[in-house]
């Protein structure tokens, strides 16, 4: 795909991590997390099973609240943002978040409605064959293997280039050897146009940005 450069407000867009805590349970995952991304940088989160990187993606995406510290888009708490923050952010979690009974083109369509782009059914159809998914799309997802399951949830990658911020959990899991050079072909392109990655993987999966970190969450989310 190539990469579309993101022009809006692209001088001042960063996301940043202040002095994050996170606690579940009776357990702190995390302390003093921060870090601060501009556009053309990505990071990879690392760490064992169990060791916050679900957590701090979650709350990089504003769907959990920190116990303390803030995340800043632009510098203003992503908190008294809201829809504005959501609005340039594409979250993928580890669960994928398509739904069984819907076919694979219609849970496409809702995911993009929801993050505010309407799609028309043609768009969805061109866009899981771009991904191998060619008849698949017309199946319920229930029939879907695991990695085309996860091959539904990526295309919302391909609408995405207008959003900067793309926050994706696990994204290279159960996908072919195809499928993840063009994931990373997909992510490189947002990365060169100027777009943002935070990633979690247990392969070694690195990309081409202007300046990549990675944070070790077995390390206390030291980058
Ligand atoms: N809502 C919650 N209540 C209590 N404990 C929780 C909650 N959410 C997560 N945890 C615990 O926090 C720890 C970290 O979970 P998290 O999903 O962030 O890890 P992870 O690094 O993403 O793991 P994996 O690599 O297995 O996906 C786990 O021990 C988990 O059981």
């Amino acid at each position: 795909m190539p990469p579309v450069p993101i022009v809006r407000e692209s001088r001042r867009m960063s996301l940043q991590a202040y002095q994050l805590t996170c606690i579940r349970g009776d357990l702190q995952l995390f302390d003093d997390v921060s870090f601060e991304l501009q556009p053309g940088d990505t990071m990879r989160v690392a760490g064992t099973n169990g060791s916050g990187k679900t957590s701090l993606l979650r709350m990089l995406a504003g769907l959990s609240a920190p116990a303390h510290g803030e995340v800043r888009w632009n510098g203003r708490d992503i908190c008294k943002l809201r829809e504005e923050f959501c609005s340039n952010l594409i979250y993928l979690g580890h669960a994928n978040g398509v739904k069984d009974d819907l076919l694979a083109w219609e849970n496409l369509v809702i995911a993009s409605a929801l993050s505010g782009k309407a799609l028309q059914r043609d768009d969805a159809l061109d866009a899981l064959e771009q991904l191998g998914l060619g008849r698949a799309a017309e199946l319920p997802t229930r029939a879907l293997s695991q990695g085309q399951r996860k091959r539904v949830a990526l295309a919302r990658l391909s609408f995405g280039n207008a959003m900067p911020l793309w926050i994706l959990d696990e994204p290279f899991t159960a996908l072919d050897v195809s499928a993840m050079e063009a994931l990373r072909g997909t992510l490189n392109a947002h990365l060169e146009g100027g777009g943002m990655v935070i990633y979690t993987t247990h392969q070694e999966i690195a990309l081409s940005a202007r300046r990549t970190l990675t944070l070790d969450m077995n390390q206390g989310g030291a980058c």
